[in-house]
């Protein structure tokens, strides 16, 4: 126990061999300490050195200076002319002749003018009014402000005071030299330039205030843009990396033409070499590559005489356009130098149009015009200015489009909206005269000099993005629904476009050229694009078929329509076939007065034989009675001669009378009574000796319906029906043979109504009876034969339902509308509501038949609801055998009744 404690307190026994890693190699420096202990003594772990913080803490480590970014602010510079006077004067008292002034190539009346400067005399003189005159408007205070004085007539008036405007970047007095203006303004831009930042220099001022002079200068005297060309040229000659870039020039110019606005035309193309301009884009514009200042300078010389100018007031040789000047680097590898990749930049120099006064300039008509794009581009200029300082004041404003109102601020706007950095050289003339352009120039732009630029971008080839505008072409696909030929157009577009896209990509992936997407990308985006043009096409495609199914419900729908139209028409047709044979029908009667028109419905069951054994009651019709009688009978035929098997589910007959009797107006002729007679016999079995009930109870023995109708006819014909010995037609005979017969059966009636159609039924409610069948009536009417409520059999689904009924006599339904033959007896008759008594008519064989029938004790019945024209309804109850039930099933379930 006690070995294993002492083990536990002492530490553990130094390992025999030491493991060095040597990868990586770490050696800390020796120190003295360590050195000297490492050739004494081996370590070991009570030699551990102790950590040297005292050491460390007295090291002083210098503080680095962490400066705040303060963003760059927006460089305005000001230049002032020199006094004209100072030129102007001089020459006067020098030259005879004074010369137009040529900027480019070199005036050479300047060359005099130096000479004479050489005279000290006049040197004094002309540096004595030259201060003189300079008190007069301008005065320099120091290199960043002037103080701008009103002429003493403005003074007097208290129009205007004496103004000190500072913050310029440089401010360049009347005889400084362009060197200068380039040194201070240009060359940091430069710079920058040429480590690929793109920038832009704009001289703004009045006309004549020096800005071309400023930017071209002479031949002598060069200006910003030959002296920038030069610098370029001799920094790439001293660079190590200067045949890793490349310079291309190009240079267009702006302007107006009357009634066709803006245009663009290219000062190093051919002569109609007029530029188009989509947007903020300008397309075909020549960029010529640069290798030397002299072809350079050839180039900026060949523009300035294509250049348009013109002689104003103001200025022999007035631009009468705004020019702009691009010098674009491009990198073909990587830089040495700036040790990063190096992208296209442009520099941007433009020579702005003077803004001028109509009653300075004198401009009319054409300048005039001129006068008003000059102005009016210059003001736009102003206005994307002050709107990018009121946005960069507060934000959450957000910048105004002004940049939209004109071609040349269209073009430059990413400058002017603060993306890029840019530099802006005021020009000014000093003479008293030119101080209210100068002051106003100064009010408008000193305020731009707070403009900061804290948030450019890098620089970035805007104008190969532009070259072909992607999202434009995917816009040009319309979602609405085409035609099926616009949807081949559109696939086949959707299609060329990805092909053009691929191989101008494919073109611009060339792998010299960093700036280009690669290869990658160009795949990406044309997968999303053709993504986008099936997804557009397949909408389009949708638009459509939605489209014809809508067409497709319109035409169902006319076709139902004109189906029905089609079955209304042949009603109509059929209505009108019925017309027709009525009216043939009315006009035989017309031609046979008092003939009796009989027209008889009659089934196929009607059996001939039994229509020809009826008797005739031709003789009792009334002379001056037309009748019509439609019979519709139903019989089981006659029993005795039928045997069983063909009586067994056959109807024998159904019969519709409709009898009309037309009365004479002047006799009112009595017995020609307008008596809607209604009369509905079913008979089941004749005398059961010949027929076994089976098979003869229940067949609807006969249906008879009879409608008789009076009305007023004239006499005339009357007279001449009554001589007309002609037979009455056969219907006739036959409906009255059948009403004889049926009349005589009618003990019962057969309720099947469907067979017959209501509106039938109804127009049967009048009928016009015979004379014999009204003694009929007065004999049934003697037999007291009680009108039993008739009910209607139910038909449902094609079938009919039989109602039974306890009590059952015969059916008779008898209408009287005529109140002259209300006196008669009508005991039978039911009368409803107190509508108009009815008579009851019957045959004289009727009566026989229903004697008959009242002995035979039917129990059954059938009752058939009668309905007239008012809707009263007479029920009869027939009673019915168990046989003649039966039989009756049996035959509206064979016949589907
Ligand atoms: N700093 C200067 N030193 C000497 N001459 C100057 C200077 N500035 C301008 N000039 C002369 O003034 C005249 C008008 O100058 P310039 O044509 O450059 O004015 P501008 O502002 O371009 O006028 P516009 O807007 O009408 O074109 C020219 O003859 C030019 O030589």
């Amino acid at each position: 126990m006690e070995e294993e404690k002492q083990k536990s307190i002492s530490p553990p026994p130094c390992p025999s061999t030491v493991t060095v890693r040597r990868n990586p190699p770490r050696r800390a420096r020796a120190t003295p300490y360590t050195t000297a202990s490492k050739q004494n003594q081996p370590l070991s772990s009570h030699d551990v050195p102790t950590f040297p913080i005292d050491e460390i803490l007295s090291i002083q480590i210098p503080q680095s200076e962490t400066k705040p970014t303060v963003p760059e602010s927006l460089k305005i510079f000001l230049r002032i002319k020199p006094l004209k006077s100072l030129t102007t004067k001089v020459i006067t008292t020098n030259t005879a002749k004074s010369r137009p002034r040529n900027v480019w190539p070199q005036n050479p009346s300047k060359k005099h003018i130096a000479k004479e400067n050489r005279n000290p005399e006049i040197a004094k003189k002309v540096k004595k009014k030259e201060e003189e005159a300079a008190a007069a408007c301008i005065a320099l205070n120091d290199s960043y402000s002037v103080t701008l004085t009103p002429p003493q007539a403005l003074q007097e008036l208290k129009r205007s005071k004496t103004e000190v405007y500072e913050g310029f970047s440089h401010v360049f007095p009347a005889d400084c030299s362009q060197n200068d203006v380039y040194d201070k303004m240009v060359q940091p831009l430069l710079e920058d330039f040429m480590k690929g930042k793109s920038g832009m220099l704009a001289a703004l001022g009045p006309s004549g205030s020096g800005k071309t002079h400023t930017v071209f200068g002479t031949l002598k005297n060069p200006g910003i843009v030959p002296i920038t060309l030069r610098q370029i040229f001799k920094k790439s000659d001293e660079s190590s990396d200067a045949s890793v870039r490349s310079f291309n020039l190009s240079i267009f110019e702006i302007c107006s033409e009357r009634r066709k606005g803006e245009k663009a035309y290219d000062l190093l193309g051919s002569e109609s070499s007029e530029l188009s301009v989509q947007q903020s884009t300008i397309r075909g514009l020549k960029e010529v590559p640069i290798h030397s200042l002299e072809e350079a300078e050839s180039l900026i010389g060949q523009a300035m005489l294509k250049r348009a100018t013109a002689t104003t007031n103001s200025n022999s040789q007035s631009s009468r356009s705004q020019c702009i000047i691009n010098i674009r680097a491009s990198c073909n590898r990587f830089s040495n130098e700036t040790k990063m990749q190096s992208s296209d930049a442009m520099l941007t120099i433009v020579d702005l149009a003077g803004a001028e006064r109509e009653k300075r300039t004198g401009n009319q008509g054409e300048r005039l015009v001129e006068s008003n794009f000059i102005n009016n581009t210059s003001m736009v200029f102003g206005q994307c200015l002050r709107s990018l300082l009121e946005y960069q004041k507060n934000r959450k404003r957000g910048l105004q489009k002004h940049h939209q109102n004109s071609l040349l601020t269209r073009y430059l706007r990413d400058y002017l909206e603060g993306k890029k950095r840019m530099a802006l050289i005021l020009t000014v003339k000093a003479g008293e005269e030119d101080y209210l352009d100068t002051s106003y120039l100064l009010r408008q732009a000193s305020p731009y000099m707070k403009i900061k630029f804290d948030n450019t971008e890098e620089p970035c080839n805007k104008r190969q993005l532009k070259t072909f505008p992607r999202a434009e072409k995917n816009k040009k696909i319309k979602l609405s629904a085409p035609k099926n030929s616009q949807i081949e157009d559109i696939f086949h577009e959707g299609r060329n476009q990805i092909a053009q896209e691929v191989h101008l990509q494919g073109k611009k992936a060339d792998p010299t050229d960093r700036s280009s997407p690669s290869l990658e990308h160009v795949a990406q985006d044309k997968n999303k694009r053709e993504h986008i043009i099936m997804r557009n096409f397949s909408k389009v495609l949708w638009n459509v078929l939605k489209q014809y199914n809508e067409k497709l419900k319109v035409a169902e729908g006319e076709i139902c329509t004109l189906k029905d139209s089609l079955r209304r028409e042949e009603l109509k047709s059929l209505g009108l076939e019925t017309e027709l044979i009525s009216l043939k029908s009315s006009c035989l009667v017309e031609s046979c007065i008092p003939e009796v028109e009989a027209v008889v419905y009659a089934n196929e069951e009607v059996s001939a034989d039994e229509s020809s054994e009826s008797p005739v009651p031709s003789k009792n019709v009334n002379d001056d009675v037309r009748v019509r009688c439609h019979l519709s009978s139903q019989n089981d035929a006659e029993p005795r001669s039928v045997n069983s098997e063909e009586n067994a589910g056959i109807p024998s007959a159904t019969t519709h009378d409709e009898t009309v009797v037309t009365e004479s107006p002047r006799d009112q002729v009595k017995d020609a009574v307008l008596v809607p007679c209604h009369l509905s016999s079913q008979n089941d079995a004749e005398p059961r000796q010949s027929i076994s009930s089976e098979e003869n109870v229940g067949i609807p023995s006969a249906t008879t319906n009879v409608e008789t109708e009076v009305t007023e006819f004239p006499r005339d014909q009357v007279i001449q029906n009554q001589d007309d010995p002609t037979p009455s037609p056969e219907q006739v005979e036959v409906s009255q043979d059948c009403i004889n017969s049926r009349m005589s059966n009618v003990q019962t009636k057969s309720a099947i109504s469907h067979r017959c159609p209501d509106s039938e039924k109804q127009e049967r409610n009048r009928r016009l009876l015979p004379a014999p069948s009204r003694s009929l009536t007065e004999e049934m009417n003697d037999l007291d034969i009680k009108d039993k409520p008739i009910e209607k059999p139910q038909v449902k689904n094609g079938k009919t339902r039989v109602q039974k009924k306890a009590e059952s006599t015969k059916v008779q339904e008898i209408e009287v509308p005529n109140p002259a033959r209300e006196s008669e007896p009508t005991s039978t008759t039911k009368q409803r509501n107190g509508q108009k008594p009815r008579r009851r008519l019957q045959p004289a064989a009727s009566v026989l038949l229903t004697r008959e029938i009242n002995t035979l004790e039917i129990e059954d019945d059938i009752a058939e609801p009668k309905g007239n024209r008012g809707g009263k309804k007479t029920t009869v109850s027939q009673p019915r055998s168990q046989g003649s039930v039966t039989l009756l099933r049996l035959l509206t379930d064979n016949l589907h009744l």
